[in-house]
């Protein structure tokens, strides 16, 4: 045995080894008696116990141990035992009279409230233990038991179960009131020892000595074979033999329990001992077993029963030299007893190899057999199809429940991850693959594979939330990807990534309406997210006009960036989910006003660092390429035709916001690369300093407009460069993001700019600069030219540019002066009557002028009455003037509620006078109410 430990092996390092270790018991034994005790509460009574076969003393510890103290502990056994305190020793055989009258020496007149005997007989080291002898020390200890014991005394002895168990137990029956066999957990299973528990001794004055005559009470144990009996005398090699010889016997008879025997090998930690004693004619309890039995005979039967199995004749010793002989299966042939089922089956190998070594058994090749044994019907067409289908049903089953299986793990991570927040569908898909383990995590076939395991995240999104328990359960299939593609070629991966993108595209559409399903603000706040990027830049607000002449845009903007008490709190939530757009605009205004200072600082002193801040300001002024289709300032050329010209980067150079409107230039540019020759007599030949000559130009307008003066110039270079090239027409850009699709959308937009004014403090501040001369439009070309905004976009995905239009934001500075003026614009409209007011004093004015009007003519006719004279005239012409200017009093219009004595009434009320109108509780509510439903739609429409 491999593992072959004799203490492990024989379980000997078991918990109560170590227990006993522990707590300083001689023997493991020393359990067997506590376990007795506490079921039995036998020492705590005894004032007196004699120990018969005590060596090494682990009982008599215990019974040390629990007996009260002072109490009286004799210890016998054949070997000496070592001194412990409190109890007294001696060694003596027990079926002796010298033992006897030693013990009445240590007893003096005192009897023993409890007798105990865990003897066992220990033939040698043959390992023969006669159950005769040991239920012969049974009856001695009886014996002795029956002598010292006090009435109602207790014993307990060891017996091991045989066929004299019964008989015993009988003698027992006799002598106490209650005998109780019983086995201790700390007894091991197998063991085929007992403990019988006889309490309450009753004494009897005589005892007949057949009772404890062995030669009586075991009356059969004449009928032994003498053979058996005789072994006992005559140990060593000749006994070994004979025992050899009668084994084959024996062996016949334990086969009758064969089936038991099997249990014992194949089940070895289950076996159970049929506690029914000894086999008839088998005394002993070690058996040996030649090995020729186990390999010719019951192999099985043979290892269920014996402990070992020898090697003796000569044809046996030949089976030693085999290969199959290890030196593990010799050593589990020494002791059977302790094999587990491994080794058990190890040893049925070894048997067959035997078997078929020396012919008795024949190696059969398995698949001739079969072909031997089944008849193969050729199957007709129809069961061939059956057949096929049954298959391809299998196989496609199998597929299904692997990719559920698959599925439903994506599931659950994707579920942990929506938990976590983690919701984007880039980030899943990402960490999907990663969890599942794909090191080529842009190997696209890979991806594309593994899409189609799984079905798209879309699908597994919804099953998250979709799928019912039964439908998780899924086999443990295992994970084949049956369908591996290689993509050979480039192409082929190209397409595979193309599809791929398709399906990511699609995906993200979902995506879309499903938050646009749940969310009915989402596109909105997309919308606004997207125009607000571009807003700043280009400096107005695309909106209706509301009802004081305000354009939204603006009201909304300068809401934003200045709001005041009142303000609708939902808007104001909007804005905080928006990102807080104002508290970034605040922020901003901080930095302004940074830069400003800066700036200020810049003219007096113009230093090194100055100049460092004033670049790291202009540097930060940048389009935001990125986003969505921007709302352009000016556009004023058939920018499809120039376009032809260009290259594609070109293309995208020039289609940055910052470009509209220089288009013919950038053209020349791009494709000339020699502006200056255009120029002219220009001196200094510096666009720089055309740019500056226009801003001067337009310092006297009110609103500084950039690109009108980006226009301007443009315009004179057009009229110039006309002539110079032919452009040549290209087919139309079908991208939206890079198209200008609507021309006159920049004229109308370009017009409420002149008639409104730049409505962010970006674009104001962009003007200011360009009007203090703090930079040219050349500059902020420049500096909006990046990495971003030159970057292609074609075939990026759509959930890309979002993404990016909604993290990437252009930083514009804003200056403290800008902030300035646009908040005194919102003061002075602030501060302006509302339309109606304007129009109700409006109203009231040409009454008064009408009144005057009807007035003067009346005054011309008292002037022409021929009877009155001067004076008179005079007073009736100051009367009527005095009129017409007072004015009508507004006659009031009492209300009166109809309730109490007003209520069902007609005609006036009482103690009302003048005009009134009667009106009850009812109505108010409704009238505020049909006000509220009015606002509330009115405010949607907007
Ligand atoms: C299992 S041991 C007893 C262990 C003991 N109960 C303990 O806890 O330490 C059995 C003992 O019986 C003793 N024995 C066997 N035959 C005996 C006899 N005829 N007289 C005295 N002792 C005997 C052996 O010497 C052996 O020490």
């Amino acid at each position: 045995m491999g593992k072959h430990d004799k203490k492990s092996g024989k379980g000997r390092l078991d918990k109560f080894y170590r227990l006993a270790k522990e707590q300083g018991y001689r023997a493991r034994s020393a359990f067997k008696l506590v376990h007795l005790n506490r079921k039995y509460d036998l020492l705590s009574k005894s004032k007196c116990t004699i120990d018969l076969c005590a060596a090494p003393g682990g009982w008599l510890q215990v019974a040390e141990k629990y007996m009260p103290k002072g109490s009286l502990i004799i210890g016998v056994d054949l070997v000496p035992i070592k001194p412990l305190p409190h109890v007294i020793t001696f060694a003596a055989d027990i079926t002796t009279p010298a033992c006897r009258n030693e013990l009445r020496q240590h007893m003096h007149d005192w009897k023993a409230d409890l007798v105990l005997h865990d003897g066992a007989p220990n033939v040698g080291a043959a390992w023969i233990q006669d159950a005769f002898t040991q239920n012969e020390l049974v009856l001695q200890s009886l014996k002795l038991a029956t002598e010292f014991l006090i009435k109602g005394g207790n014993f307990v002895t060891k017996v091991f179960r045989s066929k004299d168990y019964n008989s015993l137990m009988w003698v027992f029956g006799q002598l106490f009131r209650s005998v109780e066999a019983t086995k201790p957990p700390s007894s091991r299973n197998v063991s085929a020892e007992i403990f019988v528990v006889c309490r309450d001794f009753i004494a009897p004055k005589y005892i007949d000595p057949k009772f404890l005559d062995p030669k009586h009470v075991f009356k059969d144990l004449a009928a032994l074979p003498e053979s058996i009996t005789e072994e006992t005398g005559k140990p060593g090699i000749a006994a070994t033999q004979e025992s050899l010889v009668s084994s084959a016997n024996l062996i016949a008879r334990l086969a009758a329990s064969n089936n038991h025997a099997h249990a014992n090998v194949y089940n070895p930690e289950k076996k159970r001992r049929a506690r029914d004693g000894y086999e008839d004619g088998d005394y002993t309890l070690f058996h040996k077993s030649p090995v020729s039995a186990f390999i010719k005979g019951d192999g099985v039967a043979i290892l269920g029963t014996m402990n070992e199995i020898v090697f003796e004749t000569e044809e046996e010793k030949e089976w030693l030299k085999s290969r199959h002989t290890t030196p593990d299966v010799l050593a589990n042939f020494k002791d059977l007893k302790v094999l587990g089922k491994r080794e058990f089956k190890e040893l049925m190998k070894w048997r067959l190899a035997i078997r078929l070594e020396i012919g008795l058994d024949v190696k059969v090749d398995p698949n001739a057999e079969a072909t031997e044994e089944v008849e193969v019907e050729p199957l007709d067409e129809e069961e061939q199809i059956t057949e096929e289908l049954k298959k391809l049903h299998e196989e496609k089953m199998a597929k299904q429940k692997r990719e559920k299986k698959r599925k439903n793990e994506i599931k659950t991570r994707t579920i942990q991850k929506l938990q976590l927040g983690m919701s984007a569908p880039t980030d899943l898909e990402m960490e999907d693959r990663a969890l599942a383990g794909e090191d080529e995590m842009f190997d696209l076939g890979e991806g594309e594979r593994e899409l189609r395991g799984r079905g798209n995240l879309h699908d597994t999104i919804l099953d998250a939330d979709g799928l019912s328990d039964e439908e998780e359960e899924t086999s443990a299939a295992p994970a084949e990807e049956s369908d591996d593609e290689v993509y050979s070629s480039d192409e082929e991966r190209e397409l595979r990534a193309q599809e791929l993108e398709g399906e990511l595209d699609g995906m993200y559409d979902d995506y879309k309406e499903r938050m646009a399903e749940r969310d009915a603000k989402w596109k909105v706040k997309q919308q606004r997210l997207k125009d607000g990027n571009y807003a700043s830049w280009h400096g107005i607000n695309d909106g209706e006009e509301s009802d004081d002449g305000v354009d939204k845009g603006y009201r909304d903007q300068m809401v934003r960036r200045f709001p005041r008490r009142g303000d609708d709190e939902e808007d104001e939530a909007e804005e905080s989910e928006d990102g807080g757009w104002d508290l970034v605009a605040a922020q901003k205004a901080k930095i302004g006003e940074e830069a400003d200072s800066d700036d200020s600082d810049e003219e007096g002193e113009a230093g090194p660092s100055t100049k460092a801040a004033k670049k790291k300001a202009a540097i930060k002024i940048r389009p935001d390429a990125r986003a969505p289709q921007p709302k352009k300032l000016v556009t004023t050329l058939a920018e499809s035709e120039q376009r032809a010209a260009m290259s594609r980067n070109a293309q995208v150079w020039f289609d940055q916001s910052v470009f509209k409107g220089v288009g013919d230039m950038a053209a020349l540019a791009a494709l000339d690369g020699d502006d200056e020759s255009e120029e002219g007599d220009d001196e200094s030949g510096d666009d720089e300093e055309d740019v500056e000559m226009d801003d001067e130009d337009e310092d006297d307008a009110s609103d500084v407009d950039m690109d009108s003066s980006l226009e301007s110039t443009l315009d004179d270079k057009e009229g110039e460069d006309d002539d110079d090239f032919e452009i040549v027409p290209q087919e139309k850009d079908e991208d939206p993001e890079w198209d200008v699709e609507d021309e006159n959308q920049d004229e109308v937009l370009q017009q409420k700019i002149k008639t409104k004014g730049l409505l962010t403090a970006e674009a104001v501040s962009i003007a200011h600069r360009l009007a203090n001369r703090q930079t040219t439009a050349d500059k902020l070309i420049d500096e909006g030219f990046n990495r971003l905004s030159t970057h292609n976009k074609d075939g990026l995905p759509s959930w890309f540019l979002d993404d990016e239009s909604k993290y990437y934001r252009p930083n514009i500075p804003i200056t403290k002066e800008a902030v300035d003026a646009l908040k005194e614009r919102q003061r002075a409209l602030d501060a302006r009557p509302i339309k109606k007011v304007a129009e109700a004093k409006w109203r009231k004015k040409i009454k008064a002028h009408q009144r005057l009007e009807r007035a003067k003519k009346r005054a011309d006719g008292v002037m022409e009455t021929e009877d009155l004279n001067d004076g008179e005239k005079a007073r009736q012409v100051s009367k009527l003037l005095n009129r017409a200017a007072a004015g009508e009093k507004y006659k009031e219009r009492k209300v009166v509620v109809a309730r109490a004595s007003n209520k069902g009434i007609q005609g006036r009320p009482k103690g009302v006078k003048g005009k009134y109108k009667m009106v009850d509780a009812r109505m108010r509510k409704e009238v505020r109410a049909l006000k509220r439903v009015k606002k509330a739609e009115k405010k949607k429409r907007s």
